[in-house]
């Protein structure tokens, strides 16, 4: 079975070419190349620079390559840029996956995973989130991914197209061999940031110690891309399988806070972190933790890095490989 990545070059996307191509599957890489970095995909995966709103030429990528599933990471994915730029955030996000669905279900494509958010929740008072709470995104971001869960929905009841989509909370960490991490884009990340910082490379401040939270700082439910991953290949599996229209939340149950984060990027560079606090950043949530059941009962994903000081040193050794 072939399986088409967009969204290739970037930081998950890439982890998941390695993945398949791993675990023996054939792969085709697509990606615009508007943030992604191109040697993060092995140079033996078949690359193509293609955007996915171009539907001709992704159709042509699907039949050429006899793909029969997607995993789709492709898309614009910062929460501030989509609200000062939200036409961007509906044009990529929306209308991109609606033209590649059109060109999945004209090239017969049997399943397609889709990179869905925690934000599609918004600011929720329960913890943990299942994935039955109510979908209240707060800013045009997860707005978009909402969206486009609901294009899903009604693309497979009209074509049976077999959909997952899939609600990451906080990604972070590297390949456990270094052969790919985080690298382009702004730094916003708290991980990445913190890490930075710890090797001199960005300045840190803590946003905000005044949430409803046990210490002050905001909560997050921090996983492993590794992890991440391997839970699209246990889905792409279901959907081979026979199932279809999956929605579930990836995350560990587990919520770490600013500056649990702070102690363990201080423990990895085995140094203090100067981390002010700085004032709050605008539209965080104070927590947001994942319940992750389903996942782990329905569908066997037993995640291998939960640790937060194993995510953070893999962090900490991808910027130091990368160099300054
Ligand atoms: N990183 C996180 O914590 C996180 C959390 C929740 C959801 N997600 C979702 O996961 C997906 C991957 O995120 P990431 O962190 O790897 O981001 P990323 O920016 O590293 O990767 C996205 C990739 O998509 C490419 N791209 C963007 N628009 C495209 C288009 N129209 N056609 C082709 N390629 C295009 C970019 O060049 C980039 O390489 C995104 O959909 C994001 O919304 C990420
Ligand atoms: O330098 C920094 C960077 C971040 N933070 C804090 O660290 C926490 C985590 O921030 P991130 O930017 O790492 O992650 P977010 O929770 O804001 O966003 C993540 O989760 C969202 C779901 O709500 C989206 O999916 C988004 O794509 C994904 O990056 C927040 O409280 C943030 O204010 C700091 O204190 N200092």
């Amino acid at each position: 079975m072939t399986v088409l990545v967009t969204g290739a070059a970037g930081y998950i996307g890439s982890h998941a070419v390695l993945a398949l191509a791993d675990a023996g599957h054939d792969v085709v890489a697509v990606d615009d190349l508007s943030a992604g970095t191109r040697d993060l995909i092995p140079a033996a995966v078949p690359f193509v620079q293609a955007d996915i709103a171009d539907e001709p030429t992704m159709g042509a990528i699907l039949r050429d390559h006899r793909v029969r599933a997607v995993l789709h990471f492709a898309g614009s994915i910062s929460v501030g840029e989509s609200v000062r730029d939200p036409l961007r955030y509906y044009r990529n996000n929306v209308a991109g996956s609606a033209a590649l669905l059109a060109a999945c279900v004209d090239a017969g494509v049997r399943s397609l995973v889709f990179s869905s958010t925690a934000a599609v929740y918004g600011a929720p008072d329960v913890t943990p989130i299942p994935e039955t709470a109510q979908l209240a995104p707060i800013n045009p971001y997860g707005a978009s991914k909402a969206m486009t869960e609901r294009t899903l929905a009604d693309v497979g009841a009209a074509h049976g197209l077999r959909w997952a989509a899939l609600r990451y909370f906080n990604v972070a960490g590297a390949d456990p061999q270094l052969r790919s991490g985080q690298a382009g884009g702004e730094v916003t990340h708290l991980i990445r940031r913190a890490v930075m910082a710890a090797l001199g490379r960005a300045s840190f401040a803590i946003h905000g110690d005044d949430y409803p939270t046990p210490d002050g700082t905001c909560v997050r439910d921090y996983v492993h891309v590794t992890d991440l991953v391997a839970a699209h290949l246990t889905v792409l599996d279901a959907l081979a399988a026979g199932q279809s229209a999956l929605t579930l939340n990836v995350g560990y149950g587990q919520g770490a806070s600013v500056r649990d984060v702070v102690h363990a990027v201080e423990r990895a560079a085995g140094h203090k972190l100067d981390a002010p606090i700085g004032r709050r950043r605008p539209g965080d949530p104070p927590t947001l933790v994942a319940d992750s059941t389903r996942l782990r009962r329905d569908f066997g994903w037993t995640p291998r890095f939960e640790d937060l000081d194993t995510i953070v040193a893999s962090a900490l050794a991808w910027e130091r490989k990368r160099g300054g």
